[in-house]
């Protein structure tokens, strides 16, 4: 699913009003009724809901969603903050009059107690911080013990830059239309968004394919597995490779080695320091164990020819940073075709030793976590619009594919593209996580998976994978190796 800017969502509605012979109003009360539709699967109509809303079209939006949860049963109270009414705000004050539903002007927000606050000050239209009688109103808002669900976005959050000290409303839920904003991307604004649900309005869908945008927004239909041939065996199902593991951390070559069988590999092989087989042979039997001269680390020489007859190669899971000889050797010598996916450790090499940089084969995929990120560009950023630039140009600069793993795990490609992954929780966040996921792409490069499905693809079965094993223990119980079993 595409992301839209403001700009863009302005144009679809405009040219979906003209297209399909639509008023607006009748475009805002589409979007009233798919909000209602969600948010009464949430709540039911014994609670109590506040309306709180600006003059724009968003607080236009509040008044329609309070004449259509009021007629469902809904005991519904509107505070308007007044300011310059747009038309189709004052077509729905009027519907609201028609049916005395309770409202007021505030030009000071005392809250009374209410179940349920729907925060419809503002929507995209938002351009410039709040101040004055929004400000105290949002404040009014969080420091309530409402529940708070926000329509199309919190007001006060900027939808395409950094919001960086501004007051938000923080919601529970957020319901936005058609498209998420990219702000909901951003770690920083996670405490602001909430729950998030995005309800289609219907806008053009030609238009929407016309539309160009720099990022994307991964969901079940963009997840297109590929065929397992029914005559194919392990000969033809990919052989990886993996370099993993050191004295301490074997448990990260593992669970990486254990996730790429499980990704529908025919064969693996993981590379560990010399004596450590057993480790990994009891562990997971169906492993071919390459043992390195080292006793601690992986091997110092590497040559091109060995390493063609796989079919994709991963380095990294729990590899240390020592062996800087070996990895420099390991690059050098690559095959310039084969698919290869560098985690953890070798990613903390390339940023100790950035002149590596030019040696990445054209195939290749990083899956570093936001302190690998830094150390890699050795640079820090200001807030997450700033880190999301630092991750397009890497993949632009580098012509590689990069994931900053995290909630929303966002794919750079070199063509300047971002896929955000919307499987996963919190749950994910635990030792191990990231060694199961670099498995998981390393499998689906083995397969044949092109480095951008692998990637999108295994990120986002990497997270369906986690939702499952929190839905069976819980996000605080799970551990890396439920991801495993619930990878089905
Ligand atoms: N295409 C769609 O997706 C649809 C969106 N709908 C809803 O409309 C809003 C956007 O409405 P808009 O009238 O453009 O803007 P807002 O309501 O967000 O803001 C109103 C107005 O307020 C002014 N303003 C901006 N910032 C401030 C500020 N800090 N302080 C004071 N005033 C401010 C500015 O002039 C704005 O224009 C969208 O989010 C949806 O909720 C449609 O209902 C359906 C189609
Ligand atoms: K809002």
């Amino acid at each position: 699913m595409k992301i839209f800017n403001s700009e863009q969502l302005r144009l679809l509605d405009a040219y979906t009003i003209k297209e399909k012979g639509i008023a607006s109003v009748d475009l805002m009360e589409r979007a009233a009724s798919v909000f209602v539709e969600i948010f009464s699967e949430i709540f039911g109509a014994e609670e109590s809901v506040r309306i709180i809303c600006g003059t724009g079209n968003n607080g236009g939006d509040g008044l329609a969603v309070a004449r259509l949860l009021h007629q469902k049963g809904y005991t519904v109270f509107v505070d308007i903050i007044n300011g310059n009414e747009s038309a189709d705000f004052k077509i729905n004050l009027e519907r609201l009059n028609q049916q005395q539903i309770p409202w007021q002007y505030v030009a000071e927000l005392k809250l009374a107690p209410t179940d349920i606050i729907i925060d419809a000050i503002f929507g995209f239209g938002i351009n410039r911080p709040t101040t004055g009688i929004y400000q105290k109103t949002i404040a009014a808002i969080n420091e309530s013990k409402s529940k708070v669900v926000a329509i199309d976005i919190p007001s006060g959050l900027f939808p395409d830059a950094s919001s960086e000290n501004h007051s938000i409303v923080k919601a529970t839920h957020t319901i936005s239309f058609e498209s998420p904003k990219l702000a909901f991307m951003m770690p920083e604004n996670d405490k602001w968004v909430g729950k998030l649900h995005i309800a289609p309005i219907g806008l053009s869908e030609q238009k929407k394919a016309e539309l160009k945008t720099d990022y994307h927004y991964t969901l079940k239909a963009d997840i297109k597995p590929l065929a397992r041939e029914q005559f194919g065996h392990k000969g033809t199902f990919g052989h990886a490779l993996l370099i993993a593991g050191s004295k301490g951390m074997m448990g990260a070559a593992v669970l990486a080695s254990k996730a790429c069988l499980r990704s529908g590999v025919g064969k693996i092989t993981t590379h560990i320091p010399r004596d450590t087989a057993q480790i990994l042979q009891i562990s997971i039997p169906e492993v071919i164990c390459q043992e390195s001269e080292n006793k601690s680390c992986f091997s110092e020489s590497w040559n091109t020819d060995t390493l063609q007859k796989y079919d994709a190669v991963g380095i990294g899971p729990g590899i240390g940073t020592k062996n800087m000889n070996g990895f420099e050797n390991f690059l050098l010598n690559f095959p310039t075709n084969t698919p290869l996916v560098i985690d953890a450790d070798a990613i903390n090499l390339l940023g100790e030793n950035p002149s590596l940089l030019k040696y990445l084969p054209r195939n290749v995929i990083l899956t570093p976590h936001p302190k690998e990120f830094k150390t890699l560009i050795g640079q820090l950023w200001e807030n997450d619009f700033e880190k999301l630039e630092l991750l397009k140009g890497f993949a632009i600069k580098n012509g590689v594919i990069i994931c900053l793993k995290g909630h929303y795990t966002a794919m750079a490609l070199p063509s300047g593209e971002v896929h955000f992954n919307s499987t996963g929780n919190s749950g994910m966040g635990t030792a191990g996580s990231g060694d199961v996921l670099t498995g998981i792409i390393l499998g689906f490069l083995a397969q044949g998976y092109s480095v951008k499905e692998a990637a999108i693809q295994g990120v986002y079965e990497h997270g369906l994978a986690g939702d499952r094993a929190a839905t069976k223990r819980s996000e605080r119980a799970m551990i890396a190796s439920d991801i495993i079993e619930n990878f089905i």
